[in-house]
Order: structure tokens, then C-alpha cells, then sequence
């Protein structure tokens, strides 16, 4: 039996992608597209796929409702992923979550909706080597205490500071034993210094021309370490969606982040 599938956010750059990864893997089947363009039109025929026909809906709990699936995968945008897991929550389908701006808080939320009845993996970064650049940063921040982000993205990216600086940050903040700036700093012009995670200072650029890209830089008494990591395209992160989704039996509740998934 394939795996059923709706993509909550079909129609934008990862959904597109997701779409596509599905119409590889033998053991998915795509049985819903939800996104608020190209409402009505066939997903396939719009991404030039020989699959059969699945239009694009609007309204996610009707498209539940309606086609119940195994899995929701969602990548939409910050402002609608809590909506759209509390809907996905209520039908009691499992759903891997790549959309960014879940904090702390709504982590909370997400698993008193639960109740562990579903299997929800959330993860800021689908990308192996995102992942292991934010493994590595965490080890060497056992040993280097001075350390910023550097997070470069395109244009058309909302929100700021990644999803992927905020995670880096947590995991190198669980190792770091910083001491408080000696030096007073003067920020001559507001935002110079970045955004703090953790005391971590956080830089983010925003450029056409990129896709995704950061660099954890450490610096210590007569040397720096930097880990750089670049997404050059969406492909990058389909391998850990499909993983997300096959992983899905094994777990329980709720996995933040892809690492809790693999052998690191
Ligand atoms: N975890 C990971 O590895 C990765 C995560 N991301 C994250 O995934 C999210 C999506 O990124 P990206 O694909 O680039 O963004 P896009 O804006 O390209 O795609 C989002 C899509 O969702 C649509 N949408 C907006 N509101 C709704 C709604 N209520 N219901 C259904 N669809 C809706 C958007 O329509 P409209 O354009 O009209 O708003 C758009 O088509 C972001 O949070 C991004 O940071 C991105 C890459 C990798
Ligand atoms: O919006 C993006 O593009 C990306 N978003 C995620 C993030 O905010 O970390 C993952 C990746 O960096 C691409």
C-alpha cells in the first residue's frame, strides 16, 4: 500500500519540489494539493508531470475531510503552519512540518493538541549537510566560546532570522560557556549587530541570486573556524522529506529536528 499524501502549500518553491519528489518515490502517492494559487488547476499538468489529475484546493480541513490521507506535508509560511497542524491535529493524520517560525512555545501548544495520537516530525532544515553543519557547529562550540551566524537567503524569503540560524543557535547554546562582552559596544546603527538567539548574534541577508546558505564562524586567540553550508537548489532538501515521511512509523509523538532521525 503507497503512502497517501496531501501537500499543504502545493503550489510554492518547496511544495512544487515535494510534489515532484513524491512522483519519484514509488511507495508515495499524491492525493491532495492545497494552496491558496492556481486554485482548480492540476498540480501535475501546471509542474509538467505524467501522474494522474489532483487539483489544487484551498481550504485544508475540506481536503482532509474529503480524501483522508496517511500524511500531510506542510511547507506554507509562518503565519499559517499552526493553523494548519491544529486542523491536521483534529483529523489525527500524521505531518512533517518543513515551514519555520515554530518557537518554543508553539512546540508546547503542538504537543497538548496531540496528545501523542499523531506522528509529527518538524524540522527547520531537510538538508544532510545543513544538518550535519549544525552537528559539527555543536561540537566545536564545546571548545570555541566566540562564535556568530552568518544566514544568506533569497529575496523573496519572509521571515528573519532562518528557522535553520535559530535551530544552529539552540544546539551551539547547549554547549557554550560564554562569558559576558568585556567591550561595551556601540551600535551606531540599529540592527548592526544582528539579532541574539542564545547570546548568539544572528546576521541575515536577503539577496536574489541565492537559495540557501550559512556559515557559522568561531573565533578564538589567533584563529577563526568557519562551517559553510549551501543549499544551491530545493532538491537539496527532498532526501530528508522522504526520509521525515518513511520514518513516520517508528516514532512517536513529536521529533524536532532531522537529526533525532538519523545516526549522527
Ligand atoms: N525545512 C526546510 O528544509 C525548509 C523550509 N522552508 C520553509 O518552508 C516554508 C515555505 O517556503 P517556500 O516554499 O520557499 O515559500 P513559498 O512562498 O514559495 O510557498 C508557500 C506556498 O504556500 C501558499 N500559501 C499561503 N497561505 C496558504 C494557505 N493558507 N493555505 C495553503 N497555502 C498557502 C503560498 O501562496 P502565496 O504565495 O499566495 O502566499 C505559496 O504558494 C517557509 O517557512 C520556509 O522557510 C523552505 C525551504 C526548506
Ligand atoms: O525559506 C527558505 O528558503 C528556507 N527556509 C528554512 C529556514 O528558514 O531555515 C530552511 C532553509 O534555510 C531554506
Amino acid at each position: 500500500m503507497k503512502t497517501s499524501i496531501v501537500v499543504s502549500g502545493a503550489n510554492g518553491r518547496m511544495g512544487q519540489a515535494v510534489v515532484e519528489m513524491i512522483s519519484e518515490v514509488d511507495d508515495f502517492k499524491l492525493v491532495g494539493a492545497v494552496d491558496v494559487t492556481e486554485v482548480g488547476k492540476d498540480i501535475h499538468q501546471l509542474l509538467g508531470l505524467d501522474e494522474d489529475p489532483v487539483k489544487i484546493t484551498e481550504n485544508l480541513a475540506e481536503t482532509l475531510e474529503e480524501v483522508k490521507p496517511d500524511v500531510v506535508v506542510e511547507f506554507t509560511n509562518p503565519q499559517v503552519v499552526m493553523e494548519h497542524i491544529q486542523t491536521t491535529l483534529e483529523y489525527n493524520i500524521d505531518i512533517v512540518i518543513g515551514t519555520t517560525g515554530i518557537t518554543e512555545a508553539d512546540l508546547t501548544k503542538i504537543e497538548e493538541w496531540n496528545q501523542d495520537k499523531s506522528k509529527i516530525v518538524i524540522a527547520p532544515n531537510f538538508a544532510i549537510g545543513a544538518i550535519l553543519m549544525m552537528n559539527f557547529a555543536q561540537k566545536a562550540a564545546k571548545f570555541m566560546d566566540d562564535v556568530e551566524i552568518i544566514e544568506l537567503h533569497h529575496d523573496n524569503k519572509i521571515d528573519a532570522p532562518s528557522g535553520t540560524a535559530i535551530k544552529t543557535a539552540e544546539l551551539i547554546g547547549k554547549n557554550l560557556d560564554k562569558p559576558d562582552k568585556e567591550v561595551e559596544e556601540i551600535e551606531k546603527l540599529e540592527g548592526a549587530r544582528g539579532g541574539l538567539q542564545d547570546k548568539i548574534n544572528i546576521h541575515s541577508v536577503r539577496l536574489p541570486g541565492l537559495v540557501a546558505h550559512q556559515e557559522v564562524i568561531f573565533g578564538g586567540e589567533g584563529q577563526t573556524l568557519s562551517l559553510k553550508h549551501d543549499s544551491i537548489n530545493r532538491k537539496s532538501f527532498m532526501p530528508g522529506v522522504e526520509l521525515a515521511i518513511k520514518k513516520l512509523v517508528d516514532i512517536d509523538g513529536v521529533v524536532y529536528g532531522l537529526e533525532n532521525l538519523i545516526d549522527l
